[in-house]
C-alpha cells in the first residue's frame, strides 16, 4: 500500500492531469494506491475570494464562480472522450451550483463564518478529485473514490481542524479493506466533524490528509508529487545554484518547512513519522528526477547543513528595562499576552543579562503584539522600570538547518563571518539546544544576499561568485580587463571563484550590469551607459547589494578616491591603484583604514608603490612578524628611472619623456612623475604603512625641474621640457663626467623623508637599474648591515594591472 498525494500545479490543466493519471495508474500495478489531490492550482484562493465578495455584498462573486465553473467544465471537455462526459459535467454544475447557494447565502446574510468558509472551500478539492477519477473511469482503470470528509474526523476548529486519529484510522482502515480496488482517489484538505460538517486541514492540508491516510494504512511509502524536483538546498528563486537534498531526516525536512519551504506543509510529517514511513517529494513534470527521501536517519554526509530557509515579513519586538532583572514572570506574562491575542511567536532571545526578551513575529500580527504587551506591562512602563515594547520592522530569518551540526563546531563561526564580510548585520540570534537550527534575524532587504553567500558557504565549495565594478579603463584597466578575461576559466577550475565585472566606468560614463558584463566584448556596453556620475553608481550598485563585491579605481582622480569611504561602510571592499587616497590627509588615509576593518572589509593599494611588486605586502608582513623598518632608501618611480636610463644626450629630454608617456609609464599628467610629486606619494604611503604619522607636507622634495615647466599645461610642459634641454644635459653630463649615473631617490630614516635627484656611483645599490625599474631596500632590525632588496619593473601598464588583479583576489580571498 502507498499513498500519492499530487498538488494544485500537477492537476491545474487537463494535460497535466494527464500526467497524474499515468503515474498513478503505473503505481497502482505495483501496489494498491491512494491518491489524494488537491484543487486545481488557484482555485482555493478563488473561493476565498468569492465567499469574502459575497459577504461583503459585492455580487461579483457569481461572475468568479462562474469563470470556476467554466475552467472545470473545460478540463473535463479536454480531458474526457465526449461520451464520457456528461455524468461528470453534470457533477461539476451540481457542486457549482451548490456553491452558489453557498455564497447566495452568505450575500443575504452579508457574514462568511469559519464554518461557512470551510464548506466553501471543501469544493475545490471535491471538484478536482471528481474530475480525476471520472478520468480514470474513462481509460478504464479500475478505481474507488473515497470521500475524506466520510473519513477523517476532526474538531470544530474550522480552517485549522485537529484531527481525531481514534475515529479516523479505523474509518480509513474499513473503507479501503473493505473495497478490491487497487486505486482509490481521495480529495485532500478536507473532513469532517462527528456531526458532519466539513472542515478543513489548514492551507496545504492535502499534504497532511495523504499523510493521515499512509499513517493509517501503515503504508509503504508516501509520495508528495509537486512542481519542484524535492526539497531544495535553498529557495531556488533566490539562489540560482539551489539543488535537491537527496536525503533527509523527518526533523530536518520540518525545520526546513517551517522556515519557508513551501514544498511540504509541516504537520504532513507527524504521522509518517511516527511509523517511520519513507516520503518521498517528487516532480511530476520530471518523474525521472530522483527527488528528496525523507527518512528516519538518512547516512552522514559532509555537509553537515542540510539546507537554508527563510521567512519574510518579520517584525521584531524588545521587552526590555533593568525591571525585569532576577524577576520571574516576566517572560510567561509576556507570551501570554501574545498567546490571547492569537500571536504566533517565530523565533525567542533572552539575553543572560535578563535585561531584555526579543521575540519574532509575522509583520501582520506585530500591532497587535505590540498592544497586547504594552497593556500587559502598563504599570512597570508607567512606573520606569520598562520601557515600552520597541518594534523593528522588515526584517526577516534567516535559518540554517541539519541535524549533524550539533557535533561540528564552527558552524556558526562561518555562518557569522560570511554575514559579517557581505556586511549584513544580524539583529537576533537562536539556537536551540538541540541544535538542529541556527536562526538570525537580518534586514530583509539583506535576504537574498544572506541566502547566496550562505548557499556558497555551505553548498558551493566549488563556486564563489565576486562581483567587481572597475572605474578607470585607461592603459591599466584595459590590461586588467584583458587579463580577467583570459583567467575567468582557470579563477573558476583552481580558486573556485566566478569573478564577474558587473560594473565599468571610465570619466564619461558609466555602466552596471547585475548579470556580469562581457569581458571579451566590454566596449558597446560602456559606450551605451549613463553619464559617469560616481554618487549615482555607487547609490545603483549599492541598491543591488551583490555579495562579495570589490571597488577597483584605476582612475587618477580625487573624484573617485573620494567615493570610497561609502562603500567600505557597507562591506564593499576597494582596491585602488590610484595614490590620492593612500597620500591624502594622513585622517583620511586612517579613516579608510578603520572603516575596512570595521565593517569587515578590504582596502589595498599594492600597486600604489612599485606598481607590481610585492612592496606593500612584505613590508606588512615584517612589521606584522615584529620586525621595525628605522630606513628606507628607493628608487620608486619607473618613469624617471626610464628617464635617466635612456637620457644620453643623443635624443633630447623631452623626448625620452615622451617615450615613456607613451609607454605607459607616466601618470596620466606626466608632470607628477617629473616633478618628483609622485615619488613623494609613494615614500610617505611607505612610511604610513611602517607605522609613522607623516603628512605629504613632511616630504622634502628637491625638484630638479625649472619652475616654468610647471606653468601651463601638459603641451606647455613639453615645450619647456625642450626649452631646458641644456639644463638637463649640464645634469646628465655632471653625472657621466665621474662614471655616475643620475637616479631620482626617496629616501626615510628618523620621521623625515626626501625626494631628490642624486648622481650615484658604480658600487652603490640603485646604481645598476635598468629600463623602468624600480627597487626598495628596507633596513629593519632584521635586517641591519643588508638591507632587504625588492627589485624589478616599477611602471608598466601589464605588471601593474597584474599588482591590481592579485590585490582584488587578497580582497575575496581573505
Ligand atoms: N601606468 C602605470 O605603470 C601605473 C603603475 C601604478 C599605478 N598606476 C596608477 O594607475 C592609475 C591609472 O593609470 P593609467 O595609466 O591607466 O591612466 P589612464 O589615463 O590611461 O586611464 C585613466 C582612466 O580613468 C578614467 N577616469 C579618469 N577620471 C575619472 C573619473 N572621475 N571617473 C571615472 N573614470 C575616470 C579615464 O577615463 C581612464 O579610463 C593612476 O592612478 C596611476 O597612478 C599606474
Ligand atoms: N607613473 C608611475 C607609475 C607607477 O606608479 C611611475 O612612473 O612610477
Amino acid at each position: 500500500m502507498q499513498v500519492l498525494k499530487f498538488g494544485g500545479s500537477s492537476v491545474a490543466t487537463a494535460d497535466n492531469i494527464k500526467r497524474v493519471l499515468a503515474l498513478a495508474h503505473a503505481a497502482a500495478q505495483r501496489t494498491p494506491t491512494v491518491v489524494v489531490v488537491s484543487a486545481l492550482s488557484g482555485v482555493t484562493d478563488a473561493l476565498i475570494d468569492a465567499g469574502r465578495r459575497a459577504a461583503a455584498a459585492d455580487a461579483s462573486y457569481r461572475e468568479h464562480l462562474q469563470v470556476l465553473e467554466q475552467r472545470h467544465l473545460d478540463v473535463v471537455r479536454s480531458l474526457l472522450p465526449i461520451t464520457g462526459q456528461s455524468a461528470v459535467l453534470s457533477l461539476v454544475k451540481t457542486y457549482c451550483n451548490e456553491l452558489e447557494s453557498i455564497c447566495d447565502g452568505v450575500f443575504a446574510l452579508g457574514e462568511l463564518s469559519a464554518r461557512t468558509l470551510d464548506r466553501l472551500v471543501s469544493y475545490g478539492e471535491l471538484l478536482s478529485s471528481r474530475v480525476v477519477a471520472a478520468a480514470l473511469a474513462a481509460q478504464d482503470t479500475p478505481h474507488q473514490w473515497l470521500d475524506s470528509r466520510q473519513l477523517i474526523r476532526t474538531d470544530a476548529h474550522y480552517g485549522h481542524a485537529a484531527v481525531d486519529f481514534t475515529t479516523t484510522n479505523p474509518q480509513i482502515q474499513a473503507a479501503v479493506s473493505g473495497a478490491d480496488a487497487a486505486l482509490y482517489v481521495a480529495p485532500g484538505f478536507v473532513a469532517a466533524t462527528h456531526d458532519g460538517s466539513t472542515t478543513t486541514l489548514g492551507r496545504g492540508g492535502s499534504d497532511y490528509t495523504a499523510a493521515i491516510f499512509a499513517g493509517a494504512l501503515g503504508a509503504e511509502q508516501l509520495e508528495i508529487w509537486t512542481d519542484v524536483s524535492g526539497m531544495m538546498t535553498a529557495d531556488p528563486r533566490l539562489v540560482r545554484h539551489a539543488r535537491p537534498i537527496p536525503r533527509i531526516s523527518y526533523q530536518e525536512a520540518m525545520e526546513l518547512s517551517h522556515f519557508g519551504a513551501k514544498v511540504l506543509y509541516p504537520p504532513t510529517i507527524q504521522p509518517v513519522m511516527r511509523q517511520g514511513i519513507p516520503l518521498w517529494i517528487k516532480n511530476t513534470f520530471a518523474p525521472e528526477d530522483e527527488g528528496t527521501l525523507v527518512e528516519v536517519a538518512p547516512p552522514a554526509h559532509q555537509a553537515t547543513v542540510r539546507g537554508l530557509s527563510s521567512i519574510g515579513a518579520v517584525t521584531l519586538l524588545r521587552l526590555e528595562g533593568g525591571g525585569m532583572v532576577g524577576i520571574p514572570g516576566f517572560s510567561r506574562r509576556l507570551f501570554a499576552a501574545l498567546a490571547r491575542e492569537q500571536v504566533n511567536v517565530i523565533l525567542i532571545t533572552q539575553s543572560s543579562s535578563e535585561h531584555s526578551i526579543s521575540v519574532a513575529v509575522n509583520k501582520a500580527d506585530a500591532a497587535r503584539a505590540q498592544q497586547a504587551a504594552d497593556e500587559e506591562f502598563g504599570p512597570e512602563i508607567s512606573a520606569g522600570r520598562l520601557d515600552p515594547l520597541y518594534r523593528e520592522d522588515d526584517l526577516a530569518i534567516v535559518a540554517l538547518v541539519g541535524e549533524q551540526m550539533k557535533d561540528h563546531p564552527g558552524i556558526s563561526g562561518r555562518m557569522f563571518g560570511a554575514l559579517g564580510t557581505n556586511g549584513i548585520n544580524i539583529r537576533a540570534i537562536a539556537q536551540g539546544s538541540s541544535e538542529k537550527n541556527i536562526s538570525t534575524v537580518i534586514r530583509q532587504q539583506d535576504v537574498r544576499k544572506a541566502i547566496n553567500v550562505l548557499h556558497e558557504t555551505f553548498f558551493e565549495a566549488t563556486t564563489r561568485q565576486v562581483n567587481m565594478v572597475l572605474v578607470g579603463v585607461g592603459n591599466v584597466g584595459r590590461k586588467l580587463l584583458d587579463q580577467l578575461a583570459r583567467q575567468q576559466t582557470w579563477l573558476r577550475e583552481k580558486l573556485r571563484l566566478n569573478l564577474r565585472v558587473v560594473g565599468l566606468a571610465n570619466s564619461s560614463r558609466f555602466v552596471l550590469d547585475e548579470e556580469g558584463l562581457d569581458l571579451h566584448n566590454w566596449k558597446p556596453a560602456l559606450e551605451a551607459g549613463q553619464p559617469m556620475n560616481l554618487t549615482e553608481l555607487t547609490a545603483e550598485l549599492l541598491a543591488l547589494n551583490l555579495r562579495n563585491t570589490v571597488f577597483v579605481d584605476v582612475t587618477a582622480s580625487a573624484d573617485v578616491a573620494a567615493g570610497y569611504a561609502p562603500l567600505l561602510a557597507r562591506s564593499v571592499a576597494v582596491v585602488a591603484c590610484n595614490k590620492v587616497a593612500a597620500s591624502s590627509a594622513y585622517a583620511e588615509y586612517a579613516r579608510l583604514k578603520a572603516l575596512a576593518h570595521d565593517f569587515n572589509t578590504q582596502f589595498l593599494f599594492e600597486t600604489n608603490v612599485g606598481a607590481g611588486l610585492p612592496v606593500i605586502g612584505t613590508l606588512n608582513d615584517l612589521l606584522r612578524s615584529g620586525d621595525e623598518v628605522h630606513h628606507i632608501e628607493a628608487v620608486l618611480s619607473g618613469t624617471l628611472n626610464f628617464v635617466f636610463n635612456n637620457y644620453d644626450g643623443t635624443r633630447s629630454f623631452a623626448e625620452v619623456v615622451r617615450q615613456a608617456q607613451d609607454e605607459g609609464y607616466t601618470e596620466p599628467d606626466p608632470r607628477l612623475d617629473l616633478t618628483g610629486v609622485d615619488v613623494a606619494r609613494k615614500i610617505l604611503i611607505l612610511a604610513r604603512e611602517s607605522g609613522r604619522t607623516l603628512e605629504m607636507s613632511d616630504i622634502h622634495n628637491d625638484s630638479f625641474l625649472p619652475a616654468s615647466c610647471l606653468e601651463g599645461d601638459v603641451a606647455a610642459f613639453y615645450e619647456q621640457l625642450a626649452v631646458h634641454e641644456p639644463h638637463f644635459r649640464g645634469l646628465y653630463d655632471a653625472a657621466a663626467a665621474n662614471g655616475q649615473k643620475l637616479r631620482f631617490v626617496a629616501s626615510y630614516a628618523d620621521d623625515k623623508a626626501r625626494v631628490g635627484l642624486q648622481s650615484l656611483a658604480p658600487g652603490h645599490d640603485l646604481y645598476s637599474l635598468q629600463g623602468k625599474d624600480n627597487a626598495v631596500l628596507f633596513y629593519t632590525n632584521r635586517y641591519v648591515e643588508q638591507p632587504l632588496v625588492i627589485k624589478g619593473a616599477g611602471a608598466g601598464a601589464d605588471v601593474t594591472a597584474s599588482g591590481v588583479f592579485a590585490d582584488i583576489l587578497r580582497a575575496v580571498q581573505s
